[in-house]
C-alpha cells in the first residue's frame, strides 16, 4: 500500500470522506515530528483499531511560549518519512501553516481550571495553543479515534476535556510511556541533551520510582518531595518546575497516594526541559 502526504486541508477532507463512504474508521496520531519510538507505538496502536491511520505532523507555533524553543525544536522530515515507511500508514499531514491558520484566524480554544496547574503554570498560554490546534486537527481530519501518549498527560486530561465541552464525536486513546532502558520517557527534546545531559536525565526515573514506592507504603508527599529535590540537584539536574503529587482525574494537589494519584515532574537538564509522570498506587 502507499502512503499519500498531503499538505493541503482540501486534499485531507477528500480521502477522509471516501474513507468515510466507505464505512472505514479513521485514527489520527497528531506529533510535532522528531518521530521516535514514544510516537511510532501510537501509530502501533492506531493501526491496531482503525481502518485508516493518519499521522498529523506540524510545529504549532502557537504552542511554544519561547522563540527559542521554537527555533530549536528539531524538523526531520526525511528521517519521519523512513521511520513511518515500515508502518504504511495511510496518509501523512504536513499541512502548510496557512491550511491550520489562514489569514486573519482569530480563535482561542481555552480549557480552564486543568490548565492552571503543572505545565499550565510554567508555560503561559502553552495549553491555548494545543486545545486550539487540537480541536483543528479532530475536525480537519474527521477522525473517530486520536491517539496521545501519556507521557503529557495533563494534555490529555486537556484534550479530553476539550472534545467533551466541544461535543466533537472522537475517542482520545491514552497510550503508555515509552522509554528508554534507563527509564527515561522517550521526548523530542531528548535529542538536545550533550552526552553529560543524557547522563544526568537517565537518573530522573530512579528518583520518581522511589518516591513512588515510599508514597504507596503510606508516607505522606512533602518531606519526601524536599528529599527527592535534594537528590535531583546532587545528581545534576537544573531547577525543578515542579515535583508534585496529584490526583488522575482533575490534577488535585494530594498529600497521600489516596486516590488514583500521579506523580509529575518538569526539570531542566542542559538547556532542556524534561517532564515525566507515573501513576503511584493508593497505600
Ligand atoms: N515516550 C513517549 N511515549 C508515548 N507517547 C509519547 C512519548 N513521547 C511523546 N509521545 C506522544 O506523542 C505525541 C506527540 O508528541 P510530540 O510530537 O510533542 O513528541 P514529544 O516527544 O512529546 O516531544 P516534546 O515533548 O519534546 O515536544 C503526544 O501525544 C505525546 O504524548
Ligand atoms: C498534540 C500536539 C501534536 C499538538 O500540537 C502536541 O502538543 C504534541 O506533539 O504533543
Ligand atoms: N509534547 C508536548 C508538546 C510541547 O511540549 O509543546
Amino acid at each position: 500500500m502507499t502512503t499519500t502526504l498531503i499538505r493541503k486541508l482540501a486534499e485531507m477532507r477528500e480521502l477522509s470522506r471516501g474513507w468515510k463512504a466507505a464505512g472505514e474508521s479513521i485514527a489520527v496520531v497528531p506529533t510535532m515530528g522528531a518521530l521516535h519510538a514514544g510516537h511510532l507505538s501510537l501509530v502501533q496502536a492506531a493501526k491496531a483499531a482503525c481502518d485508516r491511520v493518519i499521522v498529523w505532523i506540524f510545529v504549532n507555533p502557537k504552542q511554544f511560549n519561547s522563540p527559542e524553543d521554537l527555533a530549536n525544536y528539531p524538523r526531520t522530515e526525511h528521517q519521519d518519512a523512513e521511520k513511518l515507511a515500515p508502518h504504511a500508514v495511510d496518509a501523512v499531514y504536513v499541512p502548510d501553516v496557512d491550511q491550520v491558520y489562514p489569514p486573519g484566524f482569530a480563535t482561542t480554544v481555552s480549557v480552564t481550571g486543568l490548565t492552571d496547574v503543572l505545565c499550565g503554570s510554567h508555560r503561559p498560554g502553552h495549553f491555548d495553543g494545543v486545545a486550539t490546534v487540537v480541536s483543528k486537527i479532530f475536525l480537519q481530519t474527521g477522525a473517530d479515534r486520536a491517539y496521545f501518549g501519556e507521557k503529557d498527560f495533563q494534555q490529555l486530561q486537556v484534550v479530553r476535556r476539550m472534545a467533551r465541552d466541544l461535543d466533537i464525536p472522537i475517542e482520545v486513546v491514552a497510550c503508555p510511556t515509552v522509554r528508554e532502558a534507563s527509564g527515561l520517557a522517550m521526548s523530542s527534546r531528548n535529542q538536545r541533551l550533550s552526552p553529560a545531559g543524557q547522563a544526568v536525565a537517565a537518573g530522573l526515573y530512579a528518583v520518581l520510582r522511589d518516591l513512588a514506592e515510599e508514597l504507596e507504603q503510606g508516607s505522606s508527599f512533602h518531606p519526601l518531595e524536599a528529599r527527592a529535590r535534594a537528590r535531583l540537584a546532587a545528581e545534576g539536574f537544573g531547577e525543578v518546575e515542579y515535583l508534585d503529587l496529584r490526583s488522575e482525574d482533575g490534577l488535585q494537589a494530594l498529600d497521600h497516594a489516596a486516590v488514583p494519584a500521579r506523580l509529575f515532574v518538569a526539570v531542566w537538564v542542559d538547556g532542556v526541559r524534561l517532564i515525566d509522570n507515573i501513576p503511584v498506587a493508593a497505600a
